[in-house]
């Protein structure tokens, strides 16, 4: 049997949990039947991890990247994010390259990478530029045991939500979202709930008008496609248990509409996947915690969750090909 690709996970911010949660997934990969993998990492970092935490790891887990070698726990610099960025350069290109068959990225700190390079929002929108594809093609979704959710709005102040929400962006990016459930999920008829933006889904209009202006026509077009999509739902008991039993995706309106009640019930194994891209990419749910890096308590299993439907989805997507 042949094997199949390494995922190329990127080491994140050295100075976060991303260096002890890779090699704590490595070293579990056995027990765990996780894919293969390679760690896009500069310098000394990754052997630096490895030997505080004691494993010993072998020369060809790491492709090198530029970047500085020491580095200390908690502390961000200039450097680590230069290194960060080169890490998701170096994997991204691996995988146009045929040499791996997706990426999977370690949490990085947006400001500590937006200093070094203003086009840098979030590495989201950082895989799209790399596919040469536009940034509202890239749909980030969250997905846990309890939950998916997408946000249609991602990495924006809340003051701008209502003037990027359009019909055309609704219906485009809930079609991604439909065909992605089916690619990279097997689920070729998803049921996709659509939140309001407003409370009460804008209560007959009283309260905002983007669901009648906005949402629902968008609803109505997707419908008409033949995508089973409802709503515009009121948003605060669209998560409640006996709710989420009625979709396989629910959409949100901004950012923390969407990744609340997911890092809520789901913190640990939640998964942010980009949908929509020729490049597989899974991130966990969680940051870079900064302040418990290098002290050995962080929880690799969204890490861990993350490399594994990395390699679900590139399996997935190549029997489909
Ligand atoms: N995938 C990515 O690259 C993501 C990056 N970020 C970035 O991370 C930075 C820090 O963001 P925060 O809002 O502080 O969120 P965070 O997720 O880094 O931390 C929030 C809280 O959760 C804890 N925590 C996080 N991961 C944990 C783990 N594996 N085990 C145990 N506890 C854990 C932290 O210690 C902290 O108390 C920001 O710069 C943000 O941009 C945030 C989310 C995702
Ligand atoms: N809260 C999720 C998040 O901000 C991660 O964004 P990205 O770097 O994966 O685009």
């Amino acid at each position: 049997m042949t094997q199949p690709l390494p995922l190329a996970v990127t080491i994140g911010d050295p100075a976060g949990v991303g260096p002890e949660l890779v090699l704590e997934a490595w070293s579990r990969r056995d027990e765990l039947d996780l894919p293969p993998f390679v760690v896009c990492s500069g310098g000394d970092v990754l052997p630096q991890a490895a030997r505080k935490l004691g494993i010993a790891i072998p020369d060809n887990l790491v492709v090198n990247v530029e970047g500085a070698g020491a580095y200390t726990p908690g502390t961000p610099t200039r450097e680590g994010a230069l290194q960060a960025r080169a890490a998701l350069v170096q994997a991204l290109d691996m995988v146009r390259e045929g040499q791996a068959a997706g990426v999977v990225t370690a949490p990085v700190a947006k400001s500590a990478i937006f200093a070094v390079d203003d086009t840098f929002v979030g590495q989201t929108e950082f895989c799209a530029d790399a596919c040469d594809a536009p940034r509202d093609d890239a749909v980030m979704m969250l997905a846990g045991p309890s939950l998916r959710t997408v946000p249609m709005t991602v990495h924006c102040a809340l003051a701008e939500v209502p003037t990027r929400l359009s019909i055309d962006l609704i219906v485009e990016r809930t079609r991604i979202v439909a065909r992605a459930m089916h690619t990279d999920f097997g689920i070729a008829q998803p049921r996709i709930a659509i939140a309001g933006l407003n409370p009460h889904a804008g209560e007959d209009g009283r309260m905002g008008r983007e669901e009648i202006d906005i949402i629902a026509p968008a609803i109505a077009q997707l419908r008409g496609e033949g995508i089973d999509a409802t709503g515009p739902h009121p948003a605060d008991t669209l998560f409640a248990p006996h709710k989420r039993d009625s979709y396989d995706v629910a959409i949100a309106m901004y950012h923390d509409q969407a990744l609340v009640p997911l890092k809520t019930l789901d913190f640990d194994e939640g998964v942010n996947v980009t949908l929509g891209l020729p490049v597989v990419r899974t991130s966990p749910d969680h940051g870079t915690a900064f302040d418990i890096a290098g002290k050995g308590i962080a929880r690799p299993n969204a890490m861990i969750a993350a490399i594994r439907m990395a390699g679900e989805i590139a399996a997935r997507r190549a029997a489909l090909a």
